[in-house]
Formats: C-alpha cells, structure tokens, sequence
C-alpha cells in the first residue's frame, strides 16, 4: 500500500502587487516523518511557501496545488471547501504573536481544539474536564504543566513557542509548519524550541517543516534541507550535499546572512 505524501506542492507560484515574484514554480513532495528544514535569505518566499501550505495564502495559475496526506487543500487558486477540516492536520507556529498574551497559557493551549468543536461549542469557549487535562498533558510535554494558569504576555519567547508547541499537539495537528521560530530568541531558548520539535519528529513521526535564517541549524536538526533564492528551489537534499562552498556558490553575498553564528543572530 502507498502512503500519500504529508505534503505535496505542484507549481507553486505567488506573485505580491503584480510585481513581486514571491514564488516561481516550487514543486516539493514531504513524506509523513520527515524533518525538512527551508532555508533561505531574508525575502527568498519562504513564509509564502509555508503559508500556502495551510491555506493562509492562495497560490497563483491554473496548475498550482498544495495537497495534505492525499487530499487537495488548494487548487488553481482556490481552497478546498473542506479547508476547515484539513487545517487540523497541519500546526503552524510563526516567529512572534503566537499567544494571545491577555490570556492564560492553558486556555491559549486548549484554542487548538477549537477548529474540530462544534461552532456552538467553540463560541461558548467552554471545554470539558478530559479537554482540559489534554491541554495540561500537553503542557507537560513541552515542560510548562507549571506555567498553565499564568498569563501568556509573561512567559519569555521561548516559553511561548513551546506553548505554541503544546497547542499543536492538543490540535492533534501531524505536521508542523515552523516560520523562523527561534530567529528572535536567545541561543539556549532556540536550542531548546528546535530540540523539542525534533524530539516530536522523532517520537511522534510529526512532519516539521521549519524556516530557518541560518544553515548551521538547519544541518543540525534537519534530514532534508529545500533552500529558496528569489523565490525559487535551487537546492533539495540532505544537509551535507549543501557545504559552505556550495553555499556561496547558490548565494553569492547573502551566504554570509545564512552562515552567521546563531550566536551573533541572537545578539
Ligand atoms: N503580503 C505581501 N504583500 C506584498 N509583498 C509581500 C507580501 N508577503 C510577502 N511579500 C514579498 O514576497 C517576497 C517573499 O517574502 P517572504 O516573507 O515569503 O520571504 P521570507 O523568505 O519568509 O523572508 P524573511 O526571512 O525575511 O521572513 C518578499 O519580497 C516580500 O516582500
């Protein structure tokens, strides 16, 4: 038996204003379980990509498609009708504003259910006890248990990416679309966010597809690295096909923005 690919894109193009070519023909096929990391300077189209994989952005033309385990989620421009459905599949964490920081951190966990509640339910914002504990069981994993009842504008950046993490895993999502989720964090609170992703790559087969700014963290963490120049797909391959040579040759000057120490990005 075939297993349909996590994720499969077919002529992504996505053009901003008529002018800016975010996106120029990407086709890209994930296996469920895979640990892709997408690499690219500042601009290169990687958020286009990432939200076109959950539906946040329409691609452009008449052949482009992004399917999720089989089933179309959009087609030549247009969302599946059944693109509330298919969004559970899929968590998504940005770079900033992933809490609603007036909230506590466990009713921003238990929002992931909200997308497969009844619209009754998920307008009442009432969740039952078992719903709670999986929010707390949630919260547990990624080390916050502790954190539940605070509010969510007081937990540090990496805090908060994890909580993102947690709501995830109460979304029951399979695959995890990360943007550039440890760019403004401190080294040990990025270190600490991708090893936890990684660890539910791992453990949990999740699918992650994470943005990244920089190559060394990339090759740490990822099997499979899909670089972006301008908008296209220049590189697809396990990280040690892409050295610093191979970089410099794909990026000219900006290689150096993706070579920088985490370190100095941090700082
Ligand atoms: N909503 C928008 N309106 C107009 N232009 C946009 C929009 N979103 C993205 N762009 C443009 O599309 C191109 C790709 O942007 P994108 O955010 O996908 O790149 P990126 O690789 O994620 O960049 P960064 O690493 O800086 O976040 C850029 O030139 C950007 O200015």
């Amino acid at each position: 038996m075939t297993v349909a690919p996590a994720i499969r894109i077919a002529h992504a193009s996505k053009s901003f204003n008529r002018k800016t070519q975010a996106l120029n023909d990407i086709n890209l096929t994930i296996q469920p379980g895979e640990c892709v990391g997408l690499l690219g300077a500042s601009g290169s189209g990687k958020s286009t990509l990432l939200r076109s994989i959950c539906g946040l952005e329409r691609l452009d033309g008449q052949h482009s498609e992004v399917s999720i385990f089989g089933s179309p989620l959009q087609s030549a421009g247009a969302l599946s009708s059944n693109i509330r459905a298919m969004r559970r599949h899929t968590g998504i964490i940005f770079q900033q504003f992933n809490l609603v920081g007036r909230m506590n951190v466990l009713s921003n966990v238990l929002t992931g259910l909200l997308p497969r509640m009844p619209l009754w339910r998920s307008l009442s914002g009432r969740f039952t006890h078992a719903e709670r504990l999986q929010a707390v069981q949630a919260l547990d994993a990624v080390g916050l248990a502790d954190y539940a009842l605070q509010r969510a504008s007081t937990l540090s950046g990496g805090q908060q990416q994890r909580a993102a993490v947690a709501r995830a895993l109460v979304q029951g999502a399979r695959i995890l679309l990360a943007d550039e989720p440890v760019s403004s964090l401190d080294p040990e609170s990025a270190r600490r966010v991708m090893d936890l992703m990684h660890h539910l790559n791992r453990s949990q087969g999740m699918t992650l597809v994470v943005s990244l700014h920089n190559v060394a963290m990339a090759r740490k963490y990822c099997d499979r690295i899909v670089a972006l120049r301008g908008g296209e797909l220049v590189f697809d391959g396990p990280p040690l096909e892409l050295d610093d040579t191979r970089l410099r040759h794909l990026y000219g000057a900006s290689s150096e923005e993706l070579l920088m120490d985490p370190a100095e990005l941090a700082t």
